[in-house]
């Protein structure tokens, strides 16, 4: 039934603090508890988190996992880092559309406690210092004003969980109204909008100012993109502008983690529409 989402810097208790909430709901209730994490799929810390492609194939298999995993009797705990704010609104949409409340327990540490904790684990378990940097830095911290990162618990090291408070989130509380998803924004955070403006902002004018040269059949370059726009005819600013809209619309409801893509897939967006 519903899910929470563990979240937490590299080595934070993460592990310990889903046992422990595995632990509690086997014990007072009927229901199945069934942990979905890196341990179960045999990640292996120093090189997936070193490759963000390994990363991003791992992030997706564990939401597929929880996918899989989600119905009406089960609880599922996701026990990952669970860092990126995009994705934490990905799993968000997904409990939505499962309607199933949710919630988010985070274990906060401070980076040097979590280091020495890190430090003295088995050398097979150990993130490389590196790594275990990197993801502190890009760690972005739930926020509760977030729906997505609402209800939040957050636990320092020697606190005993909430349990009856987590207890009454999961099941005292509603599925978040599953229609919410195709309103209007905001539904992603401000940067990702700001990014999304700006960089589509960027290509069509660069488009604007490459059409005074060009002629149809020039591969054009946009700002931020690797791939280039084919103009089989000349396009005017108010379709250009059309279709800048559609895409952000699409955009905001399909956030991206990666803001450097947002070029790129306009490009492609813009080379389907207009063939
Ligand atoms: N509350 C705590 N107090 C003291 N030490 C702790 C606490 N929680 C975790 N640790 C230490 O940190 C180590 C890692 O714990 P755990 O595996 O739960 O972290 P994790 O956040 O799940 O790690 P990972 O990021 O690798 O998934 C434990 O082996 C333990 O030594």
């Amino acid at each position: 039934m519903p899910l929470i989402v563990m979240c937490g810097y590299p080595c934070s208790g993460k592990t310990r603090r889903a046992e422990e909430l595995k632990e509690h709901f086997e014990k007072n209730s009927e229901r199945q508890v069934h942990v979905v994490g890196d341990g179960a799929l045999g990640v292996d810390r120093n090189s997936v988190y070193e490759d963000s492609q390994k990363e991003k194939n791992v992030r997706s298999s564990l939401k597929a996992e929880v996918e899989r995993k989600i119905n009406k009797d089960n609880i599922v705990i996701l026990d990952s880092l669970n860092y990126i704010k995009g994705y934490r609104y990905e799993l968000f949409c997904l409990i939505k559309h499962a309607q199933t409340p949710h919630c988010l327990v985070h274990c906060l540490t401070s980076a040097e406690e979590s280091s020495l904790w890190n430090q003295s684990r088995d050398a097979a378990e150990r993130y490389s210092q590196d790594i275990f940097d990197a993801l502190v830095r890009r760690f972005e911290a739930p926020d509760s004003r977030n729906r997505w990162d609402s209800p939040l618990f957050t636990v320092l090291k020697d606190d005993g969980l909430p349990l009856e408070a987590i207890s009454d989130a999961l099941f005292k509380r509603k599925a978040p109204p599953q229609n919410q998803s195709t309103q209007s924004q905001p539904l992603s955070s401000a940067n990702f909008l700001y990014e999304l403006d700006k960089i589509t902002q960027d290509v069509l004018l660069a488009i604007f100012n490459a059409q005074k040269t060009s002629v149809p059949g020039d591969l054009v370059s946009v700002p931020g993109a690797t791939e280039k726009i084919s103009f089989y005819k000349s396009v005017n600013m108010a379709e250009l502008r059309k279709l800048r809209r559609q895409f952000i619309s699409y955009s905001k409801m399909h956030p991206t983690e990666n803001t450097g893509q947002i070029a790129n897939m306009f490009v492609q967006y813009l080379n389907k529409s207009l063939h």
